[in-house]
């Protein structure tokens, strides 16, 4: 008999109307429901007519898991949902945030911060695009990015997932990255769009005004006026809708004392009613327990709450049997009006016939060999060129000439510091685990700074490399070396973990640049999430890098640092003399930053 819904010839409304009439309300909230890969076995799919998987931070099919492990993976989930009455296929979602981030020899981006300092969107669109043939490679069709939030403090532990603190910058960036991931848009009508199965749908998060917490205290609250709130950090989800975003993610701050995830104005009347929105809306990470303190009190009732906000799929993650029992009941005594359930499923549906999803459900194998390729690699190494911040260059104490771009055939250099040879840390926070971690063998293949020094200098040209130089080392350098390049920086951090009150240079950094910077020319290489007090140190370095979190691709570092590219990158946010001004971003009537948003010093190509 022919079944409207399968037919792909049917257009998307005709297919979603038609599915939704013949679902039972069990599997209408099975699409409602998200969990986590761990527990997300054949039976548990059937049983519950699961909508939706993920991968959390950092959770693989197995420790170093091939682009293939990963598909089988997805292939197994994928047969179990097809299995079921209706054949309702799952959609699998990850944190695909700077590169395919969670898979073993995935090409690592630079953080969102850095690409703002690019100020490059053609660039970011085509991040966007190998990213989603790099997550496509694993068999995965949806990301949980870009995050659009527009950071205004650098306490934030999450700062580095913002393009910047400017709204402008924000949107720009926005508005190229979707579409590359996505696949552009026929027409700006906010319909959601996946244009292929090398593009992947992506979640414009976290909504809205994550960026904007109190002292950037991650999960707090935002206290601004509506309209601050609508001129600051609304603008992306504009741009989003514009450019078809499959899905938004409720932030898990609050907006003046109301937890976004049951805030109905913001999410049903502004974001799904006023700006026309047509995706789906998904929570964060047991969110829905989070409204409470302590979290899951009231969970009954915070369902209720939420799912009556405009929450249309829910990232349980591990209490599923819970969520279910509680949402199956409410929906029978009506406390959970059915129209809210059926708009619901309506944009679930809506997004995954959107994409294909039903025509292939499957992983395709062919796309195996992207995950980290040669291409990839290129491409985000011209980000990292492009995203480093030249801020001083020259007038240091000892002869005021520009030391950069450095000589490629210097007698005898010194390399020092925590970051130098480290994949890890110039990865950051969302590498292969939640948190990252420091090592090199960890993520696979990458290039590391001191490696990609190596590679650039004169084969006769002597380098001496120490992670912690003591006094004995550099002592005799004064007439030994030509100069230094002193790496130093954060240790990664993702969420709360990274929010920081004082913004200091983690040791041993200032010890290693005082230490090396007094004897010899330095330029210092600085790795980290955000920009950090400098000032102190500033008179003994010669030159100073704002390198961000550069990613797998070092070689991007030296590439500038010895001239082979000019430096171009602009400040996206201020740089702060002490955090005592904070918060304070472009535009204040009181600003004085040691480098003011745009900033950026150039050199050309040696
Ligand atoms: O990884 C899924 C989402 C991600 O997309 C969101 O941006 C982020 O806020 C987030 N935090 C957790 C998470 C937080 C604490 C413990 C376990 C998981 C999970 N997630």
């Amino acid at each position: 008999t022919y079944v409207k819904y399968k037919d792909p010839k049917q257009p998307i409304e005709a297919r979603v109307t038609d599915l939704l009439a013949r679902m039972t309300l069990e599997e209408k909230i099975g699409q409602m429901t998200q969990i986590e890969r761990a527990n997300a076995s054949t039976s548990v799919i059937e049983k519950y007519f699961v909508g939706s998987v993920l991968s959390g931070g950092g959770s693989a099919p197995s420790e170093n898991a091939s682009a293939a492990a990963w598909q089988e993976m997805i292939t197994k989930m994928q047969k179990a949902a097809l299995s079921t009455r209706l054949g309702i296929p799952i959609i699998y979602g990850i944190d695909a945030v700077h590169g395919n981030n969670n898979a073993y020899n995935a090409t690592i981006f630079p953080h969102n911060v850095g690409l703002g300092a690019t100020r490059d969107p053609d660039l970011v669109k085509l991040i966007g695009r190998a990213t989603a043939l790099e997550a496509r490679a694993t068999g995965i069709p949806y990301t949980f990015a870009p995050c659009v939030a527009v950071c205004r403090d650098p306490r934030w532990g999450r700062c580095y997932e913002s393009f910047s603190e400017d709204t402008k910058l924000v949107q720009l960036m926005t508005a190229a990255v979707i579409p590359g991931l996505q696949g552009a848009p026929r027409h700006p009508t906010g319909i959601p769009v996946v244009a292929g199965p090398k593009n992947v749908a992506g979640c414009a998060k976290h909504f809205v005004g994550d960026g904007g917490t109190r002292n950037g205290i991650n999960e707090n609250n935002t206290v601004l006026s509506f309209h601050d709130l609508m001129r600051i950090h609304m603008p992306p989800y504009y741009d989003a809708v514009i450019k078809g975003i499959a899905s938004v993610m409720i932030s898990y701050s609050s907006w003046n004392g109301i937890k976004m995830h049951e805030n109905k104005f913001l999410i049903t009347q502004i974001l799904k009613e006023k700006m026309r929105f047509r995706g789906f809306v998904i929570t964060d990470w047991q969110a829905v327990d989070k409204i409470t303190t302590p979290p899951h009190k009231h969970y009954y009732h915070s369902i209720q709450e939420t799912i009556h906000a405009g929450i249309d799929m829910v990232m349980v993650p591990y209490d599923y049997p819970e969520f279910v029992a509680d949402v199956t009941a409410q929906a029978k005594r009506g406390a959970i009006k059915m129209d809210r359930i059926d708009d619901a499923v309506t944009r679930i549906l809506r997004v995954k016939f959107a994409m294909g999803l039903f025509e292939n459900p499957l992983p395709d194998q062919s796309l195996v060999a992207h995950l980290g390729s040669k291409p990839h690699r290129e491409l985000a190494r011209e980000a990292v060129r492009k995203s480093l911040v030249l801020l001083k260059n020259g007038k240091g104490k000892k002869d005021g000439k520009p030391v950069l771009p450095l000589t490629k055939n210097a007698k005898k250099i010194l390399v020092v510091g925590t970051h130098a040879h480290d994949l890890g840390l110039q990865c950051g926070g969302w590498t292969k685990s939640w948190q990252g971690q420091s090592g090199n063998n960890f993520t696979g293949q990458g290039t590391t700074i001191l490696e990609a020094i190596k590679s650039a200098v004169d084969k006769k040209t002597v380098i001496d490399y120490s992670e912690h130089p003591d006094k004995g080392n550099v002592s005799k350098s004064e007439d030994e070396y030509d100069y230094a390049v002193v790496v130093v920086g954060e240790q990664p951090y993702a969420e709360t973990a990274g929010d920081n009150l004082n913004l200091t240079i983690p040791g041993p950094g200032p010890e290693v640049i005082r230490k090396v910077c007094e004897l010899v020319k330095c330029v210092v290489v600085l790795v980290s999430g955000r920009p950090l007090v400098v000032e102190p140190y500033l008179d003994t370095m010669d030159a100073l890098v704002a390198a961000w979190l550069p990613g797998t691709e070092g070689h991007g570092v030296a590439d500038v640092l010895f001239g082979d590219y000019g430096f171009s990158g602009k400040l996206p946010r201020t740089w702060v003399r002490s955090v005592d001004q904070l918060p304070m971003n472009y535009g204040d009537k009181l600003y004085d930053p040691l480098f003011p948003f745009g900033f950026g010093l150039t050199t050309k190509p040696a």
